[in-house]
């Protein structure tokens, strides 16, 4: 700003300062007159000071509240992880805003998906427990207590959501009960076929077989939230993809996996919007 230009509070305090001078001329000019005038004036200035101060803080703090606390999701995986993949890419975008994953756990030591959390910026923590050695370590472990020590790893992320993402293990009441223990957590579920239809593995090869035969005329994918009965939990997001008479599996299969990256991108933020903030 040139030397010569003031700013439009110098300007302000210098109109101010006018008037001030103005009603001295007017008044007996009593010693005290101009003390309190001046006292007033600085008074004046340091309320404004406060006044701004206060401000300020507000708007710092209307900003904080307004910074939603970011969600945390724990993310379950089997093998690849092109789905946890596709939710590492959409975190804090407009597709996936406010959200952070805070785990991610796998059933398979080799899960490629390992290394993708490892290799998320910043890393991504991740836990790792398989049932068979889990199993062998002690006769006294059972399938259901499997659950519940899965549950209790994810109960201890305190996550908004858990998303099953290629997760290949049927859960037992004992991981369900447990994780229920928590208010308003939602566990969802990635399912490479439409609701009713080809529930359980390998859905991809048989609802792509029983298209070539006739069987059913549309195929698709799912989120769907999770419940004891193995793929009949309530549809969140469902999605028909598009398949082709006698083309191959590998091509109807690569178009389904972009379905299914959209789709648990879609459903994760869907379910998470359902959760009042606090
Ligand atoms: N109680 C529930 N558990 C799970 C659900 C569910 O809806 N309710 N969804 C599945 C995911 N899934 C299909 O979407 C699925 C995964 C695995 C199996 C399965 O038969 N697994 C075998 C082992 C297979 C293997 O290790 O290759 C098993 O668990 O014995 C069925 C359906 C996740 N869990
Ligand atoms: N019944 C569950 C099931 O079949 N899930 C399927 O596992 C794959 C995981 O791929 P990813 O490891 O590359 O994300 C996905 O195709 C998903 O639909």
């Amino acid at each position: 700003m040139d030397a010569h230009k003031i700013s439009a509070n110098q300007a302000k305090e210098q109109w101010w300062w006018s008037k001030f001078k103005e009603k001295d001329k007017d008044k007996d000019s009593h010693p005290w007159v101009g003390k309190v005038l001046s006292s007033a004036h600085n008074q004046s200035v340091s309320v404004s000071q406060n006044t701004t101060t206060l401000r300020m803080a507000d708007a710092a703090q209307q900003q904080q509240q307004q910074r939603r606390r970011r969600r945390r999701i724990v993310v379950l995986i089997s093998g690849s992880g092109t789905n946890l993949q596709a939710l590492i890419d959409a975190q804090n975008t407009p597709a996936l805003p406010d959200v952070e994953i805070v785990l991610v756990i796998s059933n398979r030591k080799a899960a490629y998906g390992l290394t993708r959390a490892a290799n998320a910026d910043p890393p991504i923590p991740t836990g790792y427990l398989a049932l068979q050695p889990y199993l062998k370590a002690d006769p006294k472990r059972t399938r259901d207590t499997y659950d519940v020590e899965i549950a209790r790893m994810v109960l201890e992320a305190r996550p908004d959501i858990v998303v099953l993402a290629g997760w290949m293990h049927v859960f037992s009441e004992g991981f369900l009960d447990t994780v229920g223990q928590q208010r308003q957590l939602t566990v969802i579920n990635l399912h490479p076929a439409l609701p009713g239809a080809f529930d359980g593995a390998h859905a991809i090869e048989r609802s792509y077989e029983a298209f070539q035969k006739g069987e059913v005329e549309k195929v698709g994918a799912m989120v769907h939230r999770v419940v004891k009965e193995v793929d009949r939990g309530e549809p969140v997001i469902v999605r028909e993809v598009e398949i082709k008479k006698d083309e191959s599996l590998e091509a109807y299969e690569e178009r389904l996996h972009r379905t299914e990256w959209e789709i648990i991108v879609e459903g994760t933020r869907k379910v998470l919007d359902e959760i009042p903030p606090t």
